[in-house]
């Protein structure tokens, strides 16, 4: 059933925009309707009431890079079990990986999950499409139709596979061009790593596990962004993951270059001493890397080298994650710990300001997007009321089994994360309240 655009006005009392200044905040016909001192807002009547005092009040989450897994690995993830982890996770826009079954390389498979999104109605689901058919990395997918459809793709990418012919690169980021869009590539040079199974280096070697070497990221970033400089186009770098990658980027902004990049929650906290045990919940693409390698992605992102934090949220069913690492799937869950684990690496260590991560997880993403007409707005009255709102001093044990996505590979399970995500709010509907999913087609009304 598709949602109504609101339902009811909301007060939320005593929040920090942005970690600023304690106001009263008031939502209404799917708008932010007022930002007051405490105690002097016009509540309509019959508003709902958030009692937030102490909590940041943030635009609501965006993430370019989620992988929903439907149309295809349903029993992974579907529209509606990922959506609905994203909203609980503080997100109000995800952008659906292609890589599914079929692949969303066509208008039609686009339009397919652009209305599941909407049915499901937890958070704007915009489709990212496939820039080769099949992924296959030999022909052009209709990246126009795919821009014109209902789904207005912005974004293209090949996610899992690389895009490593270099004219097919050229072309597919000369053809973007025309509708404003953007090439998102997986940087991976496949010959370099063929048969990886780790990052290359000490642990690799003492473990015996295939090495998968930092150049066969960077190579590709190299080569790329020096073709999106040649045509004159942008180019998003997903889930960055070395040093020598974070070096690249800056120099290639340095020489003016349109390049956005991208790191994942997993890259800032986690290292390769995690494959020791050989358990397969560590195994990822790109793999995880060393301390100095999290170090530097870090640093890029506090002084902007790197421009947000996407999730690579990569659902797997037991049967692909629960065996020998050698025949395990790549991959891991991100949208229901992501904030958690920034306000850890970034916030809590005094990198960033909670106006930082308004930027790098909601103002940057939707701006690359392109959607920056509805998301990452700033929390003033008559922007759309996507908002998120997080209770940075409490924490929480992560159970892979009690989260809101369909699968359990959680590489934090057992840890202790800090922050919680108190309410999200989708043009003024809560889809979360007290920490807990909202259903849609519920009436939460004031
Ligand atoms: N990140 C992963 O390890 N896996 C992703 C693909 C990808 O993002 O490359 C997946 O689809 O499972
Ligand atoms: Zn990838
Ligand atoms: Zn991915």
């Amino acid at each position: 059933m598709t949602p109504t655009a609101t339902t009811g006005a909301w007060v939320l009392r005593s929040v920090r925009p942005l970690g600023g200044e304690p106001a009263d905040v008031v939502l209404a016909d799917g708008v932010v309707r007022q930002v007051a001192a405490p105690g002097t807002a016009s509540v309509p009547d019959g508003a709902a009431v958030v009692e937030g005092e102490g909590h940041v009040l943030l635009p609501g989450l965006v993430d370019l890079h989620t992988h929903l897994r439907e149309p295809g690995r349903e029993d992974a993830e579907t529209v509606l079990s990922g959506t609905r982890a994203a909203a609980a996770g503080g997100f109000t826009a995800v952008h659906a990986m292609a890589n599914t079954s079929p692949v969303a390389d066509t208008a039609g498979v686009v339009e397919q999950v652009w209305r599941l999104g909407q049915e499901a109605g937890w958070v704007d689901v915009h489709p990212v499409g496939a820039v080769t058919v099949g992924l296959d990395g030999e022909r052009l997918a209709e990246l126009g139709a795919m821009a014109d459809s209902k789904a207005r793709v912005r974004v293209f990418s090949d996610d899992g596979r690389c895009v490593h012919d270099p004219i097919l690169m050229r072309r597919a980021l000369e053809y973007v061009k025309a509708f404003d869009g953007v090439v998102a590539q997986h940087a991976q040079e496949p010959r370099l790593t063929e048969g990886a199974q780790m990052n290359e280096g000490v642990v690799s070697a003492e473990i015996g596990l295939a090495g998968w070497p930092a150049v066969a990221e960077e190579a590709i970033i190299a080569r790329d962004v020096l073709l999106a400089e040649h045509v004159g186009s942008r180019l998003h770098v997903c889930h960055l993951s070395t040093a020598g990658s974070v070096e690249i980027v800056r120099w290639a902004k340095a020489r003016g270059i349109d390049v956005t990049a991208e790191v994942t929650p997993h890259h800032l906290v986690l290292t390769d001493e995690l494959a020791r045990g050989y358990d397969p919940v560590f195994k990822v693409n790109p793999p995880l890397r060393t301390a100095k390698d999290v170090e530097a992605v870090r640093e890029g992102l506090a002084d902007g080298t790197i421009d947000i934090v996407a999730t690579d949220h990569a659902p797997h069913t037991r049967e692909d994650k629960d065996c020998e690492w050698g025949a395990a799937a790549f991959g891991m869950t991100g949208l229901e710990t992501a904030l958690s684990v920034v306000q850890q690496t970034m916030v809590d260590t005094g990198r960033m300001t909670w106006a930082d991560v308004a930027r790098v997880m909601s103002t940057n993403p939707a701006r690359i997007g392109r959607i920056d007409g509805a998301h990452g707005r700033p929390v003033e009255e008559g922007e759309p009321a996507n908002l998120v709102l997080v209770d940075p001093t409490a924490s929480r044990t992560v159970d892979g089994a009690a989260q809101v996505t369909a699968s359990s590979n959680t590489p934090f399970q057992g840890t202790q994360l800090p922050g919680r995500v108190v309410a999200t709010f989708l043009r003024g509907r809560a889809t979360v309240l007290d920490g807990v999913p909202v259903d849609p087609t519920s009436e939460v009304v004031a």
